[in-house]
């Protein structure tokens, strides 16, 4: 069931009338449904549930994807966990309520003093991603008197993923150590009375769509689970990370998350393992819409048509980053023949351009339209560019909705920064 429909002429998200929260709060603005976050929790979890193998798997939702306190809670009252990759996300999925024991905290740079606070807050795992970062981390817990769970996060060597930019276990990327280098580094991990190593993880890539990729990676976790119990270290965890595409609508198949859990499923079978999910886009893409409105229609003499639009790369940096595409709707569908626009935001950018020739619907100066699919990587991406205040955003639950981070005020913004004394006369 789609949660943003059209109904008597206007899209609404659930009970709530896009129109009426453009009118009260203004635009852009990010909108998302609590009914479709938790239908994703819930197709996810139903999934997992029809294998023995995956029933008690952690969902680990990637806090990147969309680190909204509302959206958090949400996840949180439907049992997901958080993957994290700062202490500031560490913070929000505390904040949210979610367990200590549910937080996962992954990443290839993290600092000491993150690695302490993750410790201090007995976080779940950490997910080690290298020699550097396993030395350090033996000495911060050594200082601390702790010795927290670790799980090594191989590079599989199988990237994968929409775009080069968002593959992270091909050879090349930063993420991860190959796997010869984690069978060593789980021995003198292993040998450390500051971390005990308790399993592997891996994340090969984002919005995939073919589970061939992601079945030979959990391949490699297997075949190295078999290789570290065969030496004598014990392994009882594997992370099998995220990545599952959803539909952007510019082209068929996302993949099914039933058939995910059982290549999952087949991959842990018989191993006896505890198993974790760290699912971002697949929960929160479709449960997110960028509203916007049209400034102008620029029609050039040229034969140039631009639908400029109050929305810009700064709220919604999908596009210009990796190419990526996202259905543009028009909020109340006029009558009239579709025809290709340029559609751009007014940063002052060539690459502020979310979509060349886009055949769309008749839109005119005021029209509201909806980005759709933006419910991950949208607002957590988002900045300040060209001084344009950071996008908020709101929550629909049923008929209700609530602006869940509200849009500074430009005195708001400058109150952040400083003119230095010596620059003050
Ligand atoms: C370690 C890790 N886990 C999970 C995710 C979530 O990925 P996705 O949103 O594609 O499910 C990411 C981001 O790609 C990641 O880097
Ligand atoms: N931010 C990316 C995906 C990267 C995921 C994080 N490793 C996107 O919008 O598609």
């Amino acid at each position: 069931m789609n949660h943003f429909e059209i109904r008597d002429g206007v899209m609404h998200a659930e009970g709530v009338s896009l129109e009426a929260i453009a009118a009260e709060i203004g635009t852009p603005a990010y909108v998302y449904s609590a009914a479709t976050l938790r239908r994703h929790a819930r197709v996810l979890r139903e999934a997992l549930d029809g294998h023995a193998e995956t029933t008690d798997a952690l969902i680990a939702f990637a806090v990147k994807a969309n680190s909204n306190l509302s959206v958090l809670k949400v996840l949180a009252g439907e049992g997901l966990g958080a993957d994290t990759v700062s202490e500031g996300e560490i913070r929000r999925a505390l904040a949210a309520g979610i367990a200590p024991e549910k937080i996962v905290f992954s990443g290839v740079g993290k600092t000491d003093t993150e690695l302490a606070f993750a410790i201090r807050t007995g976080v779940l795992e950490i997910n080690v991603e290298s020699a550097a970062e396993l030395d350090r981390l033996i000495a911060v817990a050594a200082g601390l008197g702790a010795r927290p769970d670790i799980v090594f996060r191989v590079n599989p060597r199988v990237g994968s993923g929409a775009h080069a930019k968002i593959t992270t276990g091909a050879p090349a990327d930063k993420f991860g150590a190959p796997v010869e280098e984690v069978m060593a580094l789980y021995a003198r991990a292993a040998a450390s009375n500051h971390v005990r190593p308790v399993g592997l993880a891996c994340h090969i890539g984002s919005q995939i769509t073919e589970l061939s990729p992601l079945k030979a990676a959990f391949a490699v976790l297997r075949r190295m689970t078999l290789d570290l119990r065969a030496q004598g270290f014990e392994v009882h965890r594997l992370d099998f990370g995220g990545g599952l595409g959803v539909p952007y609508f510019d082209r068929p198949g996302e993949a099914d998350p039933v058939d995910y859990a059982a290549v999952a499923a087949e991959a842990a079978r018989g191993l006896d393992v505890q198993l974790a999910f760290e699912p971002g886009r697949m929960i929160a893409a479709n449960a997110g819409v960028l509203l916007t409105r049209v400034i102008h229609v620029n029609e050039r003499p040229d034969g140039m048509r631009f639908l400029v639009l109050d929305s810009a790369m700064n709220d919604l940096m999908r596009p210009a980053l990796y190419d990526a595409f996202h259905d543009i709707r028009p909020v109340r569908p006029r009558e009239g023949a579709a025809g290709p626009y340029d559609v751009v935001g007014p940063v002052c950018e060539t690459g502020d351009t979310f979509a060349k020739d886009r055949v769309l619907p008749p839109l005119e100066a005021g029209d509201l339209a909806a980005f759709m699919t933006a419910g991950a990587y949208g607002a957590t991406m988002a900045n300040e560019y060209n001084s344009r205040p950071l996008v908020p955003e709101v929550l629909v639950d049923g008929d209700r909705w609530a602006v869940v981070r509200a849009r500074p005020s430009y005195d708001e913004m400058l109150a952040r920064e400083a003119v230095a004394g010596w620059l003050i006369p």
